[in-house]
């Protein structure tokens, strides 16, 4: 076995590993963990040293590299594996959690149960000094010494069980607000291509068992999910310009307006470097054209500036694809014609909308 770390000390380099995972650019999920896990407990010299030189002079990890390093370093890991160890995090803490308590428990238990045998003892005390030479008194008295040591030693122990249960706590909040940053692109703070890929396949999972009536023409529906691809245009070109710092800020304003375009149960996304998705899991394909162009508009008409007036940076545009899914189909061909129907605006000179219905595809 690959682990034979205690559960306390898993959960040692766990601790350890969180704070160093939270400050990469990849988000936090069970590959992720198995890197910083497996770089933290020591285990992997060749994943520390290969780690090491990418976050060097304060780099930071993204997504191709941690991906990078699992592969070449994390062989024998595989994927059911590496979802154990987030999953078992958790089941880590229930574990000391409840080993706390139950410590807390006894200690509580064991200090009754002393007051008793002091009182029986006591009872007992008169004969026993009779036996031992001692007056009754100094009997007692080193009784009451005793149980007085006994009790601050598992007063000691109970603030020290209180003092894990605490941390035991913070960490568990540690691991919640992990688990929330691995779907939030830290970027934009929009929901990240994973979130984008779990709400697609719901959407997906939902229709399937649909079939069209018209198996050969599917119709199109008023109420089915549709996807709106947008991507910013010549977006190396701004980066190139005027550096990433600037294409950052882009990206964040982009984002910002994706999210007012966006309605109450439709997913905004960043789906990829200068790609944004918006998922609308029940509408019909002209009010996703409708946000599709509105979305379009608005970053054609915001004035997206670097600090220092740039006269000569053209206005940022973006090209967008709408598509709607038919009954029964999968996730990826749904995905695949949306991005079609992007490259279609692309091509038709950008700063456009192309709609693709199945039908048309
Ligand atoms: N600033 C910044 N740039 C990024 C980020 N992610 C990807 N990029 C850049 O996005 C650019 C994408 O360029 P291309 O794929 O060539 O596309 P384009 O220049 O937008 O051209 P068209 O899509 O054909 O209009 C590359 O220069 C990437 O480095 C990011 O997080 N921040």
């Amino acid at each position: 076995m690959r682990y034979q770390d205690s559960m306390a000390r898993s959960a040692e380099h766990l601790r350890a590993a969180l704070p160093q995972m939270t400050r990469q650019r990849a988000a936090l999920h069970p590959i992720s963990y198995a890197v910083w896990y497996e770089h933290v407990s020591g285990i992997n010299p060749a994943l520390s040293h290969a780690l090491q030189t990418l976050t060097r002079d304060e780099r930071c990890l993204d997504e191709a590299q941690t991906l990078q390093l699992y592969q070449d370093h994390v062989s024998d890991f595989n994927a059911r594996t590496a979802q154990n160890i987030g999953d078992g995090l958790n089941r880590v803490l229930d574990t000391l959690s409840a080993s706390a308590s139950l410590a807390g428990q006894q200690t509580a238990g064991f200090e009754a149960s002393l007051q008793r045998w002091v009182e029986e003892l006591l009872v007992e005390a008169v004969p026993a000094a009779e036996r031992s030479g001692q007056t009754p008194g100094q009997i007692v008295q080193q009784l009451l010494v005793g149980t007085q040591d006994i009790r601050a030693t598992l007063q000691t122990l109970q603030e020290r069980l209180d003092g894990s249960q605490n941390e035991l706590r913070l960490l568990r909040e540690e691991v919640r607000r992990a688990r929330a940053d691995a779907l939030v692109d830290s970027l934009t703070g929009l929901a990240n291509r994973r979130a984008f890929e779990q709400e697609l396949s719901l959407c997906a999972a939902s229709r399937t068992g649909l079939r069209t009536q018209h198996e050969d023409r599917p119709a199109e529906d008023a109420q089915a999910p549709c996807l709106v691809l947008g991507d910013i245009d010549f977006f190396k070109r701004v980066n190139d310009s005027f550096g990433h710092l600037f294409g950052d800020h882009v990206l964040r304003a982009v984002a910002q307006t994706l999210k007012q375009v966006a309605r109450g149960d439709s997913l905004p996304a960043r789906v990829g470097g200068e790609e944004f998705a918006l998922l609308l899991p029940h509408a019909s394909l002209a009010q996703a054209q409708g946000l599709a162009e509105q979305m379009r508009a608005s970053v054609a008409a915001s004035r997206i500036r670097p600090a220092q007036a740039q006269p000569s940076l053209e206005r940022i545009t973006m090209s967008m694809g709408v598509t709607q899914m038919t009954p029964g189909e999968s996730a990826n061909d749904f995905f695949e014609r949306a991005d079609r129907a992007l490259y279609a605006s692309k091509r038709c000179g950008r700063n456009c909308v192309t709609v693709l219905s199945a039908e048309a595809a």
